[in-house]
């Protein structure tokens, strides 16, 4: 009786085992999955989000079922993912198939290589983990290249710490010229023009300029190499009309308004109601007479409108994507960007990186519900995006 109930209960135990183990796998792919379609938006910018996003919200969405899984796999993937991404080129096992779905092989690669030992189902999964030791081995040999005995020491050594980040600084030229800039900000600091971008001026990293009377009268704007490229490249006429498309708070609607000389007219677009405030100060410190505020969203402008019938360019700088780290935007396609991983980016790897955002900037700009007829005649088109790559 008591041998039954033993033998009964061990089977029990089996069977209860066995579909424990085949839940797990089951949450496993699927939480897989899920977090590589987060990790798209994240990393890609989601076109169809008009708020600023983080990973919570995403994840917290309504369309995420293992919400806790997916959020820790998509942070940890996340801080690891120069690391995955080096392992995967240095194992170089990726064909175009795989290459198609690239957010789930680095979710997978982080958990073969990283994450918990659960079996692996999948057809992507199987891909991989038949490849665990070509992976494992790149991954020591990015060890010893980079000079480092684990893991951990190249997590910090992918990161670019903000202390070695330059500041930078964009002379409001409606209210002063760079030579003045230069001369008054050389006085305390060890300032230099800016290579690429008109206008903006380069410091030491660590410099706290918050509270310099240049910045408090409206004279420079603390504005990042990235932000501060925008406008330069739309490269507006003094004269024109332009539409800044998602506003607030206001730094490239400033700058615009430089760029033309405060003459012409922008029209600065802002659908959040508490941000308008923000950029209606922007726009009162840079001294920019020439710029009608526009609360609203812009997809809902009617570009019928006599308001936009001389449009000649548009500027759209939408929310960007969750992770809120410069990794993810813009900023590390430049040359000049910091130490850390930038450096380690070849010159192909960055122009690849920029053809890729420009396709895609090109796609959103085509996909954009609205359409201004008067921008698509030879001459006229001009259309900056920024953010999403
Ligand atoms: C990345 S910020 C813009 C930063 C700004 N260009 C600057 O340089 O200071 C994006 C802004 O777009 C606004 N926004 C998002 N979707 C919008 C929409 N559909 N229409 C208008 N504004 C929108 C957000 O509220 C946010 O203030």
């Amino acid at each position: 009786m008591v041998r039954t109930t033993a033998k009964t209960s061990s089977a029990a135990a089996g069977k209860s085992k066995k579909s424990r183990l085949s839940n797990a796998e089951r949450s496993a792919y699927f939480s897989r999955r899920e977090a590589a379609k987060v990790l798209r938006s994240v990393l890609q910018g989601d076109a169809r989000r008009r708020a600023v996003g983080s990973i919570k919200s995403l994840v917290y969405g309504p369309s995420v079922k293992n919400k806790k899984a997916t959020f820790a796999l998509v942070c940890q993937t996340l801080k690891h993912l120069s690391i995955v991404k080096d392992v995967l080129e240095t194992a170089n096992i990726l064909n175009s198939r795989w290459k198609r779905q690239e957010e789930l092989i680095y979710i997978i690669t982080y958990d073969i290589l990283f994450g918990q030992e659960i079996s692996f189902i999948g057809d992507a999964e199987k891909f991989l983990v038949r490849r665990k030791d070509a992976l494992q081995s790149a991954l020591a040999r990015i060890l010893v290249r980079k000079k480092v005995k684990q893991v951990e020491d190249l997590i910090d050594l992918y990161q670019t710490p903000d202390t070695l980040k330059p500041r930078y600084v964009r002379v409001n030229t409606l209210k002063l010229d760079i030579d003045s800039a230069l001369n008054e900000l050389g006085k305390q600091f060890m300032v230099q023009k800016d290579d690429m971008v008109p206008d903006l001026l380069r410091l030491p990293p660590k410099c706290d300029l918050h509270n310099h009377p240049l910045v408090m009268n409206g004279s420079v704007f603390l504005q990042g190499k990235a932000s501060s490229m925008v406008a330069a490249a739309l490269d507006p006429e003094p004269g024109w009309e332009v539409l800044d498309a998602c506003a607030a708070p206001g730094n490239k609607t400033a700058h615009l308004a430089a760029l033309m000389k405060g003459k012409g007219k922008i029209i600065a677009c802002e659908l959040n109601k508490d941000r308008i405030k923000r950029l209606e100060d922007t726009i009162r410190l840079s001294g920019a007479p020439n710029v009608q505020v526009l609360p609203g969203d812009f997809l809902s402008l009617d570009p019928k409108d006599p308001l936009f019938s001389k449009v000649r360019a548009i500027l759209l700088d939408p929310s960007c994507s969750g992770s809120g780290t410069v990794a993810e935007r813009l900023d590390h396609l430049l040359p000049s960007y910091g130490a850390g991983p930038a450096s380690d980016t070849t010159e192909t790897e960055r122009l690849n990186k920029l053809a890729t955002f420009q396709k895609k900037a090109l796609a959103h700009a085509l996909s954009c519900k609205f359409h201004f007829p008067q921008l698509t005649q030879s001459g006229l088109q001009k259309f900056m995006m920024c953010n999403s790559i």
